[in-house]
């Protein structure tokens, strides 16, 4: 079965069944799943069962050697030494097979689960890196993370452990329980006494191991989630002083979830002992009714020699095998969370893919699932090359949740090079606005035009070429200057951001850092001001030339300087290019061609600063509010 099928019938089972609760491990379709990314390795897989195969039986043959010693060797009286020697040299090779077909075998099955997890995390991050951002509102970054660092390294231990047990482990008790039959039916007879036994306690063990793990399971994914919101919001929690609460909160998760593992490392400890305690018993029981027998010449000394070393041997794959319960769960929850990942459409895709193929996912077909190289730009009725910029707004409205709208049929249409000035107050819905027209979401009526096109029909590598977007936090990646303004497009050349930063007059400030255009900025330009980080994505604007520039401008108070670098910036970043500015300082927009006030997710006024000053409405005031340096 090909991964893609494989994936679709996990889907088909999601659906047989939807009232199953979320993280319950559903086996069966979690492993039809997995079954498409298996079939490559088939044969390698077929490998590592030779090799068990053999190093099982290089290691049960042992003891049977050695009954042959004791029976037909030493007790038979022969001073057979050369048939002894033989004996001991067999034993050795044996020793030395098992030791190397473990090796091979367990090499060839990490190299397969490693494959695996590798693919699996490839297309899980590929996929996420294409949902929509109503996708990441619903999602915490925490358990995204969780989902491609630890529920696929879950996968890797199912392939390393799980199915190595029930490999070795249940061929092992087979053969162990062969051997004892070879030997003495009667005996053996009795041993299978012990099963039903062993079968109960392992049952009893198996629900309450299965409670603790998940507690465990739940409690960590509860902790990681939590440092991972702290990490973001860093900035936040000091400025508030809250990092004793925050950290009395974590010392409360991290305290239930040592609570969780303590309780569960004391199950598998009182679970291994119960079957130590349970092993003691039945070579005692053996070594009574088997000794007896000896004793009365009905059984030969070797033949209970290995019985018994058989019967050592039987507990500790039983034991094994249920001690990766916590694993085979861990693995099957998983597997079911990370293609609850997969099974996720991005609501925002390229229309003839969204047309044609809208009933299911296959994540190996990702790539022309998405590439908008499918469509071609023709397809839209925009040529690249060719762009305007006009834009259209008509009549749109738009909701982040059924029943509160946020945009209210609005309607604005924007000339080729124009550049628009929008103010409002806070939630107007000035950055729903812009985040529609780089459809980060879709509008619910109307529609978002450039050039006549809908943004729906353009393709959205294509759309984001067209649309270049500066945001009040401009996202820098860790990396150099360079590699953030080029965005890591190896084909733009050095001297070309270059020029760019200082066209934008960004080169001044990268001069002065150490090690200029090459330093290393941490996570998210940490180490650069706002404003900084906004001249930087001035100059990959200039570096990939979008026909349209939206500026979502930072709200942070600059320095008069870099202001005045910013507003020089913005000059000449907007020339011969439609440019929207979300203003939150009245001078930066003064200037513009239209500026539009929002309130409550309408245009309630539109003109020139002039113009709008006269109007004495909602514009005045805001203007009037910052001129006594309130922020609007
Ligand atoms: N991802 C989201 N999910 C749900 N509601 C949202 C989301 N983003 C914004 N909103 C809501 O939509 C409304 C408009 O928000 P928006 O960010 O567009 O306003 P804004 O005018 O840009 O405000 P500001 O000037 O403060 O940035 C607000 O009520 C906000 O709470």
């Amino acid at each position: 079965m090909r991964p893609a099928q494989a994936i679709h019938n996990w889907q088909t089972d999601q659906k047989a069944d939807p009232n199953l609760p979320e993280q319950k491990p559903q086996y069966v379709s979690a492993f039809r799943a997995l079954s498409g990314y298996v079939r490559p390795h088939i044969w390698a897989f077929i490998g590592v069962f030779c090799c068990t195969l053999i190093a099982i039986l290089s290691d049960l043959l042992q003891p049977f050697l050695m009954k042959i010693a004791i029976d037909d060797n030493l007790l038979a009286g022969k001073n057979d030494y050369k048939g002894l020697l033989t004996i001991c040299a067999v034993y050795l090779g044996l020793s030395v097979s098992s030791l190397l077909f473990t090796y091979l075998q367990s090499n060839l099955l990490q190299h397969i689960g490693q494959s695996i997890v590798a693919r699996v995390r490839k297309q899980l991050f590929g996929h996420i890196m294409k949902q929509s951002m109503r996708y990441f509102d619903r999602m915490s970054s925490g358990s995204l993370i969780t989902h491609v660092s630890s529920d696929t390294e879950a996968l890797n231990q199912f392939f390393n452990q799980v199915l190595l047990s029930l490999f070795r482990d249940g061929l092992t008790l087979i053969f162990i329980i062969v051997m004892m039959f070879q030997l003495d039916t009667t005996l053996a007879l009795y041993c299978l006494i012990l099963l039903p036994i062993i079968w109960l306690i392992a049952i009893a063990f198996r629900s309450y191991m299965r409670t603790t793990y998940q507690i465990a399971r739940t409690r960590l994914s509860r902790m990681v989630a939590f440092v991972a919101e702290n990490l973001s919001g860093m900035n936040v929690v000091q400025v508030f002083h809250q990092q004793k609460e925050q950290e009395k909160q974590f010392n409360e998760r991290n305290s239930l979830y040592f609570q969780a593992n303590i309780r569960e490392i004391r199950t598998n400890v009182v679970f291994g002992r119960t079957f130590e305690i349970l092993s003691n018993l039945s070579i005692a029981f053996v070594t009574w009714i088997g000794g007896n027998a000896v004793l009365g010449q009905n059984l030969e000394f070797g033949v209970l020699y290995a019985f018994i070393a058989y019967i050592r041997q039987f507990f500790q794959p039983i034991n094994t095998i249920t001690q990766q319960w916590n694993t085979l769960q861990s693995a099957t929850v998983a597997i079911t969370r990370i293609w609850t990942v997969f099974a996720n459409k991005p609501d925002i895709m390229d229309r003839k893919l969204d047309d044609a193929d809208s009933h299911k996912f296959e994540p190996e077909k990702k790539e022309s699932q998405y590439a908008a190289a499918d469509l071609s730009d023709a397809d839209a009725g925009l040529s690249l090359e060719q762009v305007k910029g006009r834009i259209d707004f008509d009549d749109i409205s738009f909701s982040y949740e059924e029943g509160i709208p946020i945009i209210r049929h609005l309607d604005l249409h924007i000339k080729p090079g124009e550049l628009i000035g929008v103010v409002g107050t806070t939630g107007a819905g000035k950055s729903s606005l812009i985040s529609l027209l780089c459809r980060f979401y879709d509008v619910k009526e109307g529609s978002i035009q450039i050039d006549g096109a809908d943004v729906r029909d353009i393709p959205q590598a294509t759309l984001h070429r067209v649309v270049g977007l500066v945001q009040q936090e401009p996202y820098l990646y860790s990396g150099s200057i360079i590699d953030n303004v080029r965005m890591f497009d190896e084909t733009i050349s050095r001297e070309e951001v270059i020029r760019a930063c200082e066209f934008v007059g960004a080169d001044t400030i990268i001069k002065k850092l150490r090690n200029g255009y090459d330093a290393l900025l941490s996570e998210r330009g940490s180490g650069l001001s706002a404003g900084e980080r906004q001249l930087i994505s001035f100059a990959r604007i200039i570096v990939f030339k979008p026909k349209v520039l939206i500026l979502d401008e930072a709200s942070a108070n600059l320095d008069s300087h870099t202001e005045q670098l910013i507003q020089n910036a913005l000059h000449i970043v907007s020339q011969n290019r439609t440019t929207i500015v979300i203003a939150h300082r009245l001078s930066t927009i003064m200037q513009a061609d239209r500026i539009i006030v929002m309130s409550h997710g309408e245009i309630v006024e539109q003109g020139n600063h002039q113009q709008l000053l006269e109007h004495d409405g909602h514009y005045r005031e805001l203007y009037e509010h910052s001129q006594g340096h309130v922020a609007v």
